[in-house]
């Protein structure tokens, strides 16, 4: 599978979201949003009605990690509203299996994610389930957090899962991704890769986009 940069507007402008959306447009395979409940993270940022309307100034597909204390009640709406792919916490989900299958059935991919202290083989039977594994590598809840290295073996060890599974389920890692950490994470078996700080805490967004999808390509073992 290809390399994709999918970067998070948890580090642009809240203000200014059209605009700093269509700054990585044509360039970016995604864009990350990051919804927070201030319960299951100690953080808030926004929620359906702004992802709604977000929905409706870009065109680049929205990846949706829910960060929230109930996504078993809210991940099929997101989905329902047009996000191409959204992510629920294991933490969280209470109807894991309900939910993902609810979340493909209105359409969009289905995702979930796991804490840096979650372990991966506890899920290997939720596989056929799902879309996308998202391995966190910073603890979930804000943007700019140093890269929890220590996760890297558990990625290794979800990209062996994934592929003995032999499914089309892609690797996500969210947290602390720049250019100083995205190759080793592409050797670990990552292949979609969000980045906030490193995207849009630089001058040029779309270049830094550019440029760590070049890193991730060089550094991205054969499977096949
Ligand atoms: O989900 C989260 C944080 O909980 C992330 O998506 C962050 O927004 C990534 O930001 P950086 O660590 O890349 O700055
Ligand atoms: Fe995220």
């Amino acid at each position: 599978m290809a390399v994709q940069i999918s970067p998070s507007i948890l580090s642009a402008d809240f203000a200014r979201l059209a605009d700093e959306a269509a700054r990585v447009e044509n360039v970016a395979d995604w864009l990350h949003v990051d919804v927070m409940d201030y319960h299951f993270v100690p953080n808030l940022t926004l929620g359906l009605p702004v992802v709604e309307s977000l929905l409706k100034t870009t065109a680049t597909p929205v990846d949706c990690h829910l960060m929230i204390h109930d996504p078993d009640r809210w991940a099929p709406d997101y989905a329902e509203a047009g996000a191409a792919s959204v992510t629920i916490h294991a933490e969280a989900a209470k109807a894991a299996v309900r939910t993902l299958r609810a979340i493909r059935a209105a359409g969009a991919r289905a995702g979930l994610a796991l804490n840096p202290a979650t372990a991966v083989e506890g899920y290997e039977d939720l596989l056929p389930e799902i879309d996308m594994m998202l391995v966190m590598t910073v603890e979930p809840g804000f943007g700019g957090q140093r890269f929890l290295d220590i996760v890297l073996p558990k990625l290794a060890r979800a990209r062996a899962l994934i592929d003995k599974h032999g499914g089309e389920v892609w690797l996500q890692v969210d947290g602390g991704v720049s250019a100083e950490t995205i190759e080793r994470c592409a050797e670990a078996g990552a292949d979609v890769f969000v980045a906030g700080n490193a995207v849009y805490g630089a001058d040029d967004p779309a270049r830094a986009v550019q440029e760590l999808r070049a890193l991730a390509e060089r550094a991205t073992p054969p499977r096949w």
